[in-house]
């Protein structure tokens, strides 16, 4: 039985004051029936951690590097982010895909050594518009998901998250039917490639507008297992009835 995993990324949002949301979302939640994690960014890691310490949230990075050390200006490894009280760390979310040109093959050789570096790894796929009113959906997340999860993925160190590019940050959200389409599709390549056992241990989540009013039902659909949530992460108002629709499914 897989557990249920709420997850926030709070991208390039939140100064030391935000961490006050931590305590909300924690004084609500003593004792969740599902995992909780938040990803805030980097500068707030530690301290996050410090927070989070004796709960049942985790704490992740947004992003790491292939290599571990060394001369790369800005940027922030695996060993980094354990040490600074992380577990977890997104990699190949949409907005680095394209703001950082991450390709499948960079965001693979990042999950290889997040996970060799024990973090969970929560690798995003999504299609954009152009390519889902071309009806090449499932093609692209099937070449994404085959390109970016390396051969070392466990079901205990991978999670995955489909997050359509058109539903981020919009508003929108594609139709449940669509929804449980990419999510099969999701599982039944797991299966294909790593067996049946490891990839009915893979918690799938959906990104791309959860919001309180339509997590519920979006949790009722096959094959999701939580959510990858932006910008309801952000509040512990919004992000709590979140949590408490997706345990009403634990
Ligand atoms: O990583 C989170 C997703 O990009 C979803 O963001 P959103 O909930 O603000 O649409």
């Amino acid at each position: 039985m897989r557990r249920k995993l709420a997850a926030g990324n709070w991208k390039m949002n939140g100064l030391t004051t935000q961490l006050v949301e931590l305590d909300n979302i924690l004084k609500s939640n003593e004792n969740p029936a599902v995992d909780l994690l938040i990803c805030p960014p980097a500068t707030l890691i530690a301290s996050a951690a410090k927070h989070a310490r004796g709960s049942a949230m985790m704490i992740g990075g947004q992003d790491c590097h292939v290599n571990l050390s060394g001369a790369h200006t800005g940027d922030i490894s695996a060993e980094m982010l354990r040490d600074s009280g992380a577990l977890a760390v997104i990699l190949g979310h949409s907005e680095r895909r394209q703001d950082h040109n991450e390709t499948d093959q960079i965001v693979c050789k990042k999950t290889q050594t997040a996970m060799e570096n024990g973090l969970i790894s929560v690798v995003c796929l999504g299609e954009s518009l152009e390519q889902r009113e071309s009806g090449e959906t499932l093609q692209v997340i099937g070449a994404q998901l085959a390109g970016s999860v390396p051969d070392c993925a466990t079901s205990d160190t991978l999670v995955i998250a489909y997050e359509p590019i058109w539903a981020i940050g919009t508003g929108l959200v594609p139709s449940l039917e669509q929804i449980a389409e990419v999510h099969d599709f999701i599982r039944e390549k797991l299966t294909e490639r790593f067996g049946t056992d490891m990839a009915n241990g893979v918690r799938i989540l959906y990104g791309g507008s959860v919001k309180p009013d339509n997590a519920a039902e979006i949790f009722g659909v096959s094959n999701v297992d939580g959510a990858l949530v932006g910008g309801a992460s952000l509040s512990a108002q919004d992000f709590c009835p979140i949590i408490s629709a997706l345990e009403a499914y634990a």
